[in-house]
């Protein structure tokens, strides 16, 4: 079956860019096939754009800039929620897209499409709500205060675990602010990009506010950052790329916000529940296979419960299932590609190679190529790539604690800053090891800690600036003073 008669609306699928309200082709007639990661089969096409054609995107976004921010916020906001609305009513579409990218199981891309609405929902409202400031003056018959103005256009560069999410996250807040946008989703997961152009059109956004590119990731993202007019780059993915488009936008001295890479601790105190804190574990760890910043990639357990807790997480992962995400009561869907598979394996090599303990993870029983069953490791240590680097796949470490300092001493051990998670019910632990965490996000004995009114991001090298929450839109807001001098005589202020 081909992808579009799986659709309600085979519209939502479009295998063209979306540049100033219009489906465009690659100029030079290249183009790059797009796998669904659970079957390896093309799902279909996308066009590699020449860079003037990057460019004329810039241009389009830059004159209809003109326009969208001369709009009143609640203007802007009317069009923001027809585009949530639209969301809404195709949910069940665009989560199929998704998953057939992606290859997510159905109910968790349903889920991210409830996610990457609500962000739409929240931003349209809080563009209504970008108060400036009044000053009480020290300047003699002057009235001081602040403007808040958008930046400008901005590009948003985004990865393909959450390929819609990701987007609306950027998006909304930089549309509600007045600022137009250049999309350039990942390769791999085009197609919810491209339905979320097609909606935003049939909201009645203008064209040229939000436009989505394709094309060769380092050549188009070097001509985003190269570009003078565009004010603003955004950017969800790896830490790697991450450093090198900071450096490519230093040039043009652009509002560079960056969500990075996570390396997440998940630590459990001596006072837990074991299979309380297990359960809880393998939430942490195993949504979206493992392919997720937030995941709980090193999972530090009190020794006096270390065994116990190995147990339960070890019977509760093995109820995991792996298959195809259309297919029902999935757990598991693939990784994204054979890379991701054999990085996968590689660092449960290196592990054991350096004394770890494998206790599940049986490969032989993986439904297809692309897939990684859960693995579960004891004993890792500091040595071991899983402690270092992100694994992004269903690969469970963990190692056991003697007392407080020796976990956030651990926990910290990491260039990473973004999610870290905390299960005890001791407040004064709580406390302590909540101040001395370096992360920009602590989840006490929850594992759910995202949403609309989250200030979502990292510190060290997981990146700059805050999503959502209400400062969100402030990475798309310039601050102008003005003193408004000779005015007679102004009392006060
Ligand atoms: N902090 C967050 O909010 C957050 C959220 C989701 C994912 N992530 C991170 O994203 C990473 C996984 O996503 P990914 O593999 O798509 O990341 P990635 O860095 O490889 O790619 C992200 C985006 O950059 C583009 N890109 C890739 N190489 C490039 C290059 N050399 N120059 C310019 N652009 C390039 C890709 O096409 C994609 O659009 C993980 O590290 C994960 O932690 C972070
Ligand atoms: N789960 C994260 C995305 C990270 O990969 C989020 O909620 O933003």
């Amino acid at each position: 079956m081909t992808l579009s008669n799986q659709l309600s609306d085979p519209r939502l699928f479009r295998q063209y860019a979306y540049i100033d309200g219009k489906w465009t082709h690659g100029d030079g007639g290249r183009e790059e096939a797009v796998f669904d990661p659970a079957t390896g089969e093309a799902l279909g096409h996308i066009p590699l754009l020449e860079d003037a054609q990057i460019r004329g995107a810039v241009d389009a976004a830059e004159t209809a800039f003109v326009h969208w921010r001369a709009l009143r916020a609640d203007e802007r906001c009317e069009r923001l929620l027809a585009w949530y609305d639209l969301l809404q009513a195709n949910r069940e579409d665009l989560a199929i897209l998704m998953t057939l990218e992606q290859g997510k199981p159905l109910p968790d891309a349903r889920g991210e499409v409830e996610y990457g609405a609500s962000f739409v929902r929240w931003f349209a409202e809080e563009g209504k709500r970008t108060y400036g400031e009044t000053i009480p003056s020290h300047i003699p018959n002057a009235a001081l205060g602040t403007l808040k103005e958008p930046v400008g256009i901005a590009a948003l560069i985004t990865p393909w675990n959450f390929p819609l999410a990701m987007i609306t996250r950027k998006a909304a807040a930089a549309m509600a602010a007045g600022c137009t946008v250049i999309v350039k989703p990942a390769n791999e997961t085009p197609f919810s990009a491209l339905a979320l152009a097609e909606l935003a059109e049939r909201a009645g956004i203008p064209a040229g506010v939000f436009n989505v590119v394709l094309g060769d990731p380092p050549a188009v993202s070097r001509i985003l950052c190269a570009e003078d007019r565009v004010k603003a780059l955004s950017f969800t993915g790896s830490t790697r790329v991450g450093r090198l488009l900071l450096e490519q936008c230093a040039n043009t001295v652009k509002r560079v916000s960056l969500e990075l890479g996570g390396n997440a601790p998940f630590i459990v105190g001596p006072d837990m529940d074991p299979k309380e804190a297990a359960y809880a574990a393998v939430a942490a760890k195993f949504q979206t296979a493992g392919q997720d910043c937030l995941a709980a990639d090193r999972i530090l357990v009190h020794e006096s419960i270390h065994d116990a807790f190995v147990g339960f997480f070890a019977e509760r992962m093995a109820a995991l299932t792996v298959g195809n995400g259309l297919s029902n009561e999935i757990d598991l869907g693939p990784l994204i590609h054979a890379q991701a598979v054999e990085k996968a394996a590689a660092i449960v090599d290196d592990a054991i190679s350096k004394g770890a303990t494998l206790v599940a993870g049986d490969q032989s029983q993986a439904p297809g190529p692309n897939f990684f069953m859960p693995t579960l490791l004891t004993g890792v240590t500091h040595d071991m790539k899983i402690w270092h680097e992100e694994s992004f796949a269903p690969v469970a470490g963990i190692t056991a604690y003697r007392d407080d300092d020796e976990v956030i001493e651990m926990a910290n051990d990491t260039e990473y800053g973004l999610a870290a998670y905390l299960y005890t019910h001791d407040i004064r632990r709580i406390w302590k090891i909540l101040r001395a965490l370096e992360f920009g996000m602590v989840a006490i004995n929850s594992v759910k800690m995202t949403g609309p009114p989250v200030p979502f991001g990292g510190v060290k090298h997981s990146g700059l600036g805050r999503e959502g929450g209400v400062t969100g839109i402030d990475e798309y807001l310039e601050t102008k003073y003005y003193c408004l001098g000779a005015l007679g005589s102004v009392s006060g202020s």
